[in-house]
């Protein structure tokens, strides 16, 4: 049952009430979709594109009210959701326990997971992905939980090898959580704050691949990401250089002239494994990776970075992937019910 035309596609959102919510779920079978976004995402995500194709396809957003419980709201058969807080968290958790009808995307601790750049990697790592496409590895890393004096020792014992890039140990989507310095020696490391994550640069031709997952889907984009750092660079260099958000602050590079060797993407069976065995691992549908390639190694791939519910309104064609991986929840749902 279609609600609208074509015409309509760009027309903003409505508010419903839980009456008239329940009655579109119920009779004209839509499937409902409650989400609980910041108000950037909101704009970068929700835009009216999506929002028009949602509802020719049948599937309609809801905002929910972080004032009012959960289970008043709704009925729901989706929730999607970035909040950051103990309390959403637990608001989650009692929901989806009380309503395991609801497919809530994602599991909250399994987002926690995300939170941390050690265990953010660990699966990464624990895959130890390597086969005829190529191998997925993480940079070599090393966490300063307190202390910065000790960094230097901690450095040389570990052997990791200059420069390093220093990024917060908490990945919380905070703005203090991205800020990232890169070190020429590792005695300037003390003046930075721990808790760190102190992780080798891998030189990578300054581009970086940013693999968007959605379900099953996988798409992959290019952006400009930190130049190479040269021996001679290195030895005449000395101290920590604070970075800005060189890849989401940069345009695309997908059009850009690049080297080949360079823009080359990783091999598509190869982002394939790696998806799906994260997707598992992770028990998340919803995220993107930060893959680099080491320069010069056609076949030698780093991811660096997880994020979850990533920028998606940068990810060419996701109005249709997303509004695809949301009917496919339900079927698969109701497919399930009717064995
Ligand atoms: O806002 P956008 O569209 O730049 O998306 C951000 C992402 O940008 P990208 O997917 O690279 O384009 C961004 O990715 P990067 O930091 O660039 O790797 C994060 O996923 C960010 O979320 P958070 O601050 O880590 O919670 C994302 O921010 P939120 O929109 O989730 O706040
Ligand atoms: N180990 C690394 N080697 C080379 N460049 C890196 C490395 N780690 C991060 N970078 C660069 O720094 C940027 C930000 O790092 P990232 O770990 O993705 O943090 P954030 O979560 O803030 O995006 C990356 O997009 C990339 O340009
Ligand atoms: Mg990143
Ligand atoms: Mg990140």
């Amino acid at each position: 049952m279609r609600l609208n035309d074509e015409n309509d596609e760009e027309e903003g959102p409505k508010t419903m009430s839980h009456c008239s919510i329940g009655h579109l779920q119920q009779e004209k079978s839509f499937v409902i979709v409650g989400y609980a976004l910041t108000s950037k995402k909101v704009e970068s995500f929700l835009k009216p594109k999506l929002e028009g194709l949602a509802r020719n396809k049948g599937i309609l957003f809801v905002a929910i009210d972080q004032n009012r419980p959960l289970s008043d709201q709704g009925p729901f058969d989706i929730v999607l959701h970035k909040l950051t807080g103990k309390e959403w968290r637990q608001i989650l958790e009692e929901y989806r326990r009380t309503h395991p009808e609801v497919t809530v995307l994602d599991p909250p601790d399994a987002i926690q997971h995300l939170h941390n750049r050690q265990s953010m990697l660990q699966c990464v790592a624990d895959m130890n992905l390597s086969d005829t496409y190529g191998k997925v590895g993480v940079p070599r890393q090393l966490v300063i939980k307190r202390d910065s004096s000790s960094i230097p020792d901690a450095v040389t014992k570990a052997g990791l090898i200059l420069p390093l890039v220093a990024k917060p140990l908490v990945a919380d989507g905070s703005a203090k959580s991205h800020e990232l310095s890169l070190a020429y020696d590792e005695y300037s490391l003390q003046k930075l704050e721990p808790p760190l994550v102190l992780q080798e640069f891998v030189n990578h031709g300054g581009v970086l691949f940013k693999v968007y997952i959605v379900g099953e889907a996988i798409k992959v984009v290019r952006r400009f990401s930190l130049p190479d750092v040269t021996k001679r660079e290195l030895s005449k260099n000395a101290g920590v250089f604070r970075f800005p958000r060189v890849s989401c602050a940069a345009a695309s590079a997908d059009d850009a002239d690049l080297d080949p060797s360079v823009a080359e993407l990783p091999p598509r069976p190869l982002l394939e494994r790696l998806a799906k065995e994260l997707r598992r691992r992770l028990g998340l549908r919803l995220f993107n990776l930060d893959i680099i390639r080491e320069h010069g190694r056609r076949d030698h791939f780093y991811v660096i970075d997880i994020n979850y519910f990533p920028g998606y309104g940068k990810m060419p064609g996701y109005e249709h992937i997303f509004t695809d991986f949301l009917l496919s929840l339900v079927q698969s749902r109701y497919k399930k019910r009717s064995v």
